[in-house]
């Protein structure tokens, strides 16, 4: 099996390195393009993978298309490969928003399968949620569900629509995180902590909170409870949170991404 991963970004080489150490490949395997020449002068340092610049070289060859550029490039790649590509080929498409329907009209190929991972994927902690067209095999999706997994764990959805939303859960969901955490050491920068106490004090405490977390089955409120004592410090802190409605406005956010998901699969796409 070859696979070709096309734009060698965050996710395009997270996603090259993980499926390089699958079981399911052989050494070499994975061809990578991308156009940027920075980028192609590293990867053909790099011996894991041969490095391309152009899709006539590689597409062909490929049993598997994973695509990982900007969505605002799809359209130009979609139709760079449409007189490459050959029926049986499988595309696995990890941008925002862009849907099956056109990966399908613009390619040609019908074996489609649409994925949303997060940024933990670099370090093996992702998750991604995908979902298959039917031209997709049993076979086939065990190997797809084996390939993103070496990346973290993933979710098997049963319908497009759940790409989107969990765009606004867990694809767009580090960078929530990432903000709570940042208010998190203002506040503590400015109660006259150092910058590296702060990140300290901030790391530990969200590390902590998760391990917990994935302890048991205890619901986030249950643990709320676990460390706010009656007319204690942290219950003065959530009441901040719910008289300024922060809970309403974080469902706001994941909202706001997964409308950005739909939208960006109904915008027109540069070619
Ligand atoms: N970052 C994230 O956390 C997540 C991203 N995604 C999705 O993953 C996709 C990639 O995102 P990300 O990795 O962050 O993006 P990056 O910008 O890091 O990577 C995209 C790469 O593709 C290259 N490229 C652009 N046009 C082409 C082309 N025509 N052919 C080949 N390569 C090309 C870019 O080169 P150049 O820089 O020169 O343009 C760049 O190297 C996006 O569609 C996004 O929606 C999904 C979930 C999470
Ligand atoms: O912000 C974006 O559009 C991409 C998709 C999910 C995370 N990053």
């Amino acid at each position: 099996m070859k696979i070709l991963v096309i734009g060698a970004g965050n996710m395009g080489l997270t996603y090259a390195e993980g499926m390089s150490k699958s079981k399911l490949l052989k050494k070499r395997n994975i061809m990578v393009l991308d156009t940027s020449e920075e980028k192609l002068e590293e990867l053909h340092e790099n011996p894991q993978f041969d490095a391309f610049d152009d899709l006539k070289k590689c597409a062909p060859e490929a049993d598997i298309i994973f695509i990982a550029v900007k969505p605002y490039h799809a359209e130009s790649v979609f139709l760079k490969l449409n007189p490459l590509v050959k029926p049986g080929q499988i595309v696995i498409s990890i941008m925002a928003g862009v849907t099956m329907e056109t990966i399908k009209n613009l390619t040609g190929l019908t074996k489609i399968v649409r994925a949303m991972p997060n940024l933990p994927a670099q370090i093996g902690k992702g998750l991604t949620s995908f979902v298959a067209s039917k031209d997709v095999t049993r076979i086939e999706l065990l190997t797809i569900e084996s390939l993103l997994d070496t990346t973290g764990k993933s979710v098997l959805v049963s319908d497009e629509n759940f790409i989107d939303a969990s765009t606004g859960i867990s694809g767009s969901g580090p960078a929530y995180v990432f903000y709570f955490m940042q208010s998190m050491m203002e506040a503590a920068l400015k109660m006259g902590f150092t910058p590296k106490v702060s990140k300290v004090l901030v790391a530990q405490t969200f590390t902590g909170a998760i391990e917990l977390f994935n302890q048991n089955e205890l619901s986030p409120n249950s643990w709320m409870d676990k460390v706010a004592s009656k007319g204690g410090t942290t219950r003065a802190a959530l009441d901040s949170m719910e008289n300024n409605n922060v809970g309403e406005l974080i469902k706001e956010a994941a909202f706001a991404a997964f409308e950005r998901a739909v939208e960006l699969g109904k915008e027109k796409v540069h070619v």
